[in-house]
């Protein structure tokens, strides 16, 4: 599902109104209209009948006015409240401001701090509020009046709809600038923003409807947009042909495990064929192959060079000989990490050009030498400590700034990323981010990323670019997580309830 910035957003609207010539006050107008028909249906859900609008002095607002025209019309006892003084409003805005105080719907500017006592108990006597203070033009921080505004709209505990976005979230990067409202509903017009999909926006904008507003869609592919929200529309399997070996599904070569972490290998291994990998080879610490096979009767298993229980650099000439037998490998769930496993790592991504995942100790390993992967048909799935070790970054920063530390990263090394978290975000060699939409809380549990790292490489055996094994394994380990929740719920959720949930998962691709 397209996603746009809030500048890709304005040149769509600029194509939309001053080439094509579709008025701009009627965009405005469906974009009111809209968000009143979701008031109107929340209003009738409720059994409520009374709102209040307040707006800023931007189109944000004009919309605001619009919505409040609406609800006027179908019997709704609307006010409208200004943070900004009535002869500040311009344009399309002040048409449709006129409009409602031409037919005497209740305005009011709150501009001062004497004013606040009667929005207070306005709000209280509200059933519903609308938010149309800020949309995609605010800029910088919110301070002064507005910003106790918004608390007070936080605190008041009413059902808030949001036109655009909530006021005060950047729309590009999720973060709250000095507040933001937290709404109940975020009606978006025309194209889903960045900003409302990670977090902190996610939650801040509760549930979010995309509204159609009259933009042309195609202008999103003129504007070139690079950030999609991955729905099961997005991700639909091909159809088994039926004269087809396990050849035609793809060898994968898995290098995981250690004396400590049998369990990280079993189940990277067991996801790669649960995710319809044809055959799968796990190579693994000699002492530890006999522990390992027990269960895994799909997996060939191979005993490799090691010391105390950990792959030593002498096993790299038998990995190189597997990969010469394989189509796909991944390494890292549970090597554990040492300098022996550090050069082992190196050396087998600098000695091949195969598709290559990396995790975990795989990734730890590569810290400081990152440009062995430059190019290479490599996958990283790190999660926001891994990629810190990588890049040298601190978690926050990366937190509040996921995409741009994505872009910035593959912009450098030109493979796919995978940045794990409560929202995934994947970022393409050809610089598109892909934001990932299942998945629970009940996957924050030892051993999730193991069975990611498994399907991942299970697409990309079957024959998927690296772009789409990333995509495809994200989407279905989150629809696994879900499916696995249905049973077990998010507390007592393992990784092994998420690997056995993965064949329901892919049956909903179909
Ligand atoms: N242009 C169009 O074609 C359409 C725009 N629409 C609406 O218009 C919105 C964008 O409107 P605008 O561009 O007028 O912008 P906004 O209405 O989002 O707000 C911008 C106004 O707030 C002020 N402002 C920004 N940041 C501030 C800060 N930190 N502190 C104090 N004041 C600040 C700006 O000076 C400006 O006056 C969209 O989000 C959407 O809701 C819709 O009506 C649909 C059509
Ligand atoms: N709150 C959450 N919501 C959705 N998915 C989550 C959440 N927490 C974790 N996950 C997913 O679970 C997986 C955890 O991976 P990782 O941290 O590598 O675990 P481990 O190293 O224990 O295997 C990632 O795919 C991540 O996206
Ligand atoms: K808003």
């Amino acid at each position: 599902m397209i996603v746009l910035t809030s500048k890709q957003m304005r040149e769509v609207e600029k194509i939309a109104i001053e080439k094509i010539g579709i008025p701009s006050i009627g965009l405005m107008e469906n974009a009111g209209r809209e968000t009143a028909l979701e008031v109107k249906k929340i209003l009738e859900e409720e059994n409520l009948n009374s709102v209040i609008v307040i707006s800023g002095k931007g189109n944000n607002g004009g919309d605001g006015y619009v919505v409040a025209r609406n609800l006027h019309n179908w019997g709704v006892d609307v006010k409208v409240f200004l943070t900004t003084s009535l002869g500040a409003i311009s344009g399309d805005a002040k048409v449709n401001l006129d409009a409602i105080l031409n037919m005497g719907i209740y305005v009011a500017e709150i501009t001062q701090r004497e004013h606040l006592k009667f929005l207070e108990k306005t709000i209280k006597d509200s059933d519903v509020i609308v938010d149309a203070i800020y949309g995609i033009g605010l800029k910088g921080e919110i301070s002064g009046i507005t910003k106790e505004i918004i608390e007070m709209i936080n605190q008041a505990n009413k059902i808030v709809v949001s036109v655009d976005i909530p006021s005060g979230l950047n729309a590009d990067t999720g973060k709250v600038e000095g507040c933001a409202v937290r709404a109940t509903k975020t009606v978006t017009m025309q194209f889903l923003k960045p900003g409302l999909l990670v977090y902190p926006g996610a939650d801040y904008a509760g549930e979010v409807r995309v509204a159609e507003i009259g933009i042309p869609y195609r202008l999103a592919a003129e504007v070139g947009y690079n950030y999609n929200l991955v729905t099961s529309e997005d991700v639909k399997l091909p159809k088994r042909h039926g004269n087809t070996h396990k050849g035609d599904y793809g060898k994968a070569l898995i290098i995981a495990g250690s004396k400590n972490m049998t369990g990280a290998a079993y189940l990277c291994a067991k996801s790669a064929i649960k995710a319809g990998c044809g055959l799968v080879k796990l190579a693994v610490p000699q002492s530890v192959q006999s522990v390992i096979q027990g269960g895994l009767y799909e997996v060939i298993t191979y005993g490799l060079e090691e010391q105390n229980g950990i792959l030593s650099h002498n096993a790299l000439s038998s990995v190189l000989e597997l990969i010469e037998e394989s189509d796909v490998i991944a390494i890292g769930p549970g090597l554990t990490h040492d300098r022996d496993i550090s050069q082992l790592v190196y050396d087998i991504v600098k000695n091949t050009d195969k598709p290559v995942v990396l995790d975990a100790d795989a990734l730890n390993a590569l810290v400081g030498r990152l440009e062995v992967i430059q190019g290479k048909k490599i996958i990283l799935t790190p999660h926001y400590g891994e990629m810190s070790r990588l890049t040298g970054l601190e978690i926050d920063e990366i937190k509040n700034n996921l995409f741009e530390v994505a872009k910035t990263f593959i912009d450098r090394y030109k493979v796919t990323l995978v940045l794990k978290g409560a929202k995934t975000v994947i970022a393409t060699k050809e610089g598109s981010i892909y934001i990932n939409s299942t998945g629970n809380p009940g996957m924050a549990t030892a051993g999730s990323g193991d069975v990611l790292t498994g399907m991942i490489t299970a697409f990309l055996a079957q024959g998927f670019s690296e772009e789409k094994a990333a995509i495809y394994g994200v989407f279905y380990h989150g629809k696994a997580g879900d499916i696995a929740k249905e049973y077990v719920g998010e507390y007592g959720m393992t990784a092994m309830d998420i690997l056995e949930n993965i064949p329901e998962a892919l049956k909903c691709g179909l």
